[in-house]
């Protein structure tokens, strides 16, 4: 087996965004379907540095996560020196962290597969840092990467895609320090397929990866790779089975080095118009949901069929209107922003804003009519599916708050994100009007607690390590 010698021992760090899906929810787990994903400004941060371990007889990586308590995942390397497998086996077996461990496994036998790893296989210290919007905090003005006491699969979440991105930064992490591949944030394919899998490999099932593909190139219009490559990929085997050990390197290999058609197309929310997003903090089960859709789809017949290819035109709808509005206010700038004026003048919700779209004509009312009359399509069809499969897509509670906010100044409407359910809501609101939304004070919004966050479209991208390093 080849093998290389280990780069300059620099220190990296990589950061990648967490995610709200507004438009695409269960159909993007068909290759035939796009959705909307927003990169947000929530991220996850790793920071690489050579272990300080004096013990130069065993390779380890340690991944640390000091903001939770028992964040400490090590685990032991060993390369056989026939087939090249690299078996990962955590030091302490209580303590687990799935992604970190089939993050370490995909990457370190990839590059032991393209005879990129180097030997002996240096150890290495990864520490995690993530932004505080991405867990329930418990009160207002915690410092920033704020800790708690708690380890972290006890501490409540708020759904932006947490493991997506801590996946998608170690991958980049293990690539840049092991691997003899370049600029790995000019590698996007390479580190999106390696990412994609190692998540899957950890998750245990097949998502359609929307999260890990925007971890990875930020906002997108998602279209989802064939579920089968995924599948192709032996399960993880045991370190003395040799035959199993080259298998799994193959086509590990080829896998990750084929096509995967994956649907990437950059896109953003319209300047002068926000995301919001609304942590409601009740927690849904996504397996289970996407289970019952499915099993809706296969039994509902023509009805079924006629609601799922409605929504998938609502999606794409709303999809084209929002890359024609950022179109419109790049091409067409200052009509762009008097429309805008006008909107925020008229202190319209989302039927007002409606009309004003029909009365001021032209492409960009146009669109503006569109984007509303699409949320609240995608919204109806999302209502027959709770209905028709008993999955609590946008459950009644849901439905009497998102309907509260389409009444306030400056909202485009607002959806259930992803799978759905008591998790959170995400409204489409104009920039000048975030204040008032949230501030807006009837007793329906008492429960909703507004996020701090903003859409920011850029995927994973490098940092500069030193000015991090202070929060560890
Ligand atoms: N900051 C972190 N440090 C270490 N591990 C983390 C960190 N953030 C996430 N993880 C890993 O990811 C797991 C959470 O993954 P999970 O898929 O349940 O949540 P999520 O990706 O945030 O949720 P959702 O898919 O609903 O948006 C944690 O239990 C842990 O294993
Ligand atoms: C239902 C589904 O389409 C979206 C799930 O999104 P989220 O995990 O609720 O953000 C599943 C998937 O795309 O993996």
């Amino acid at each position: 087996m080849p093998s290389s010698t280990l780069p300059v021992a620099e220190r990296y760090c990589f950061s990648a965004p967490g995610k709200a899906l507004f438009a695409g929810g269960y159909l993007v787990l068909y290759p035939e379907n796009s959705s909307f994903v927003t990169a947000l400004s929530a991220r996850i941060y790793a920071l690489i540095s050579p272990s300080q371990s004096l013990d130069t007889t065993r390779s380890t990586v340690t991944v640390l996560s000091p903001q939770f308590a028992e964040g400490e995942w090590s685990y032991n390397i060993s390369r056989s020196s026939t087939t090249g497998f690299v078996t990962v086996s955590a030091v302490n077996l209580s303590r687990k962290n799935p992604f970190a461990q089939a993050a370490v496994t995909t990457i370190l036998n990839y590059l032991s597969a393209t005879g990129n790893l180097p030997m002996p296989i240096p150890s290495l210290t990864i520490n995690i840092l993530s932004d505080n919007a991405y867990h329930s905090q418990p009160h207002d003005n915690v410092p920033r990467f704020n800790t708690h006491s708690q380890a972290i699969s006890a501490v409540p979440k708020t759904g932006l895609g947490s493991s997506a991105a801590l996946t998608t930064v170690l991958t980049a992490a293990l690539l840049s320090y092991y691997g003899n591949v370049g600029r790995v944030t000019e590698n996007k394919r390479l580190l999106h397929n390696l990412a994609q899998i190692a998540h899957c490999t950890a998750q245990g099932k097949v998502g359609s990866g929307f999260d890990v593909a925007c971890a990875v190139y930020g906002s997108i219009v998602y279209q989802r790779f064939l579920p089968s490559i995924i599948s192709a990929i032996p399960v993880v085997p045991n370190e003395l089975d040799d035959a199993k050990g080259s298998e799994y390197l193959h086509v590990l290999k080829n896998t990750i080095e084929s096509n995967w058609n994956v649907g990437t197309a950059a896109c953003a929310i319209p300047p002068r118009l926000r995301l919001l997003m609304g942590d409601i903090s009740g927690g849904s089960e996504t397996p289970a949901m996407v289970q019952m859709v499915q099993q809706w789809r296969r039994e509902g017949g023509a009805d079924a069929e006629s609601t799922w290819t409605s929504l998938g035109k609502a999606n794409q709808s709303l999809i084209s209107a929002m890359i024609g509005l950022q179109g419109e206010s790049e091409s067409n700038p200052k009509e762009y922003a008097a429309v805008m004026d006008q909107i925020i003048d008229s202190g319209a919700g989302t039927s007002g804003i409606k009309t004003l779209g029909v009365e001021i004509g032209g492409k960009i009312g146009g669109l503006i009519q569109q984007a509303v009359d699409s949320i609240t399509e995608i919204r109806h069809h999302l209502r027959a599916i709770t209905k028709g499969s008993g999955a609590q897509i946008e459950p009644e509670q849901q439905t009497r708050l998102l309907d509260a906010c389409n009444e306030l100044p400056g909202v485009f409407g607002g959806v259930v994100p992803g799978a759905g359910g008591y998790d959170a809501i995400c409204l489409l609101v104009t920039e000048a009007s975030v204040d008032r939304v949230v501030n807006a004070t009837n007793d329906i919004f008492a429960n909703v607690k507004w996020l701090e966050l903003r859409e920011e479209s850029v995927g994973l991208r490098e940092e500069a390590f030193p000015t991090l390093a202070e929060y560890l």
